[in-house]
């Protein structure tokens, strides 16, 4: 079966973060691709990407990238698909440029963003997963399980003098 999730960065240095939305999507059972694509560095790259995202058979495209954070917008403006952006936390601005460059797209081109940095990875994997689970019943419940053992962990863990 074809990969239904893409998850691009705009540069290998972003695999540590986005490496958090493949861990969750491994956790899930849901297949996905990897791949580094910069609207700065590959634009050409960017635009047959998206434009043949949806014959490749993908679902959602998860699209992390640090500082001026083009991606996630740009692949936006060439793809129906739901895209969900990751800002990547930089040096210089701790990724409240990338942040800010994610969020604040025009009307008419939507991108989802979520938090900055591992979180923010981690909980794109688990969105595209939620997407995904709308057509697919055993994603569904595997996600259902998922909470319910992160809700046990947390129940079995709460005195927060005890290390976790
Ligand atoms: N923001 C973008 C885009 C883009 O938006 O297309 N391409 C690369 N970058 C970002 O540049 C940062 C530094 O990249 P390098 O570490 O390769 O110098 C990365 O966080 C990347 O996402």
């Amino acid at each position: 079966m074809k990969a239904k999730v893409a998850i691009i960065m705009g540069s290998k240095s972003d695999w540590a973060t986005m490496k958090n939305a493949a861990d969750v999507l491994d956790k899930l059972e849901v297949e996905y691709n990897v791949e580094v694509v910069s609207a700065h560095r590959t634009p050409d790259k960017l635009i047959s990407f998206s434009a043949q995202a949806v014959d490749n058979g993908y679902q959602v495209i998860i699209a992390g990238a640090g500082g001026a954070a083009h991606l996630p917008g740009m692949v936006a403006s060439k793809t129906r698909l739901p895209v969900l952006g990751v800002p990547v936390q930089s040096k210089a601005l701790n990724g409240m440029d990338s942040l800010l460059s994610i969020a604040q797209m025009p009307k008419g081109v939507a991108v989802g963003t979520l938090a900055i940095g591992d979180a923010g990875a981690y909980n794109a994997g688990l969105y595209s997963a939620q997407i995904l689970a709308n057509n697919d019943a055993a994603l569904a419940q595997r996600i259902e399980t998922f909470r319910e053992q992160q809700t046990e962990t947390v129940l079995a863990n709460s005195d927060p003098r005890e290390e976790a």
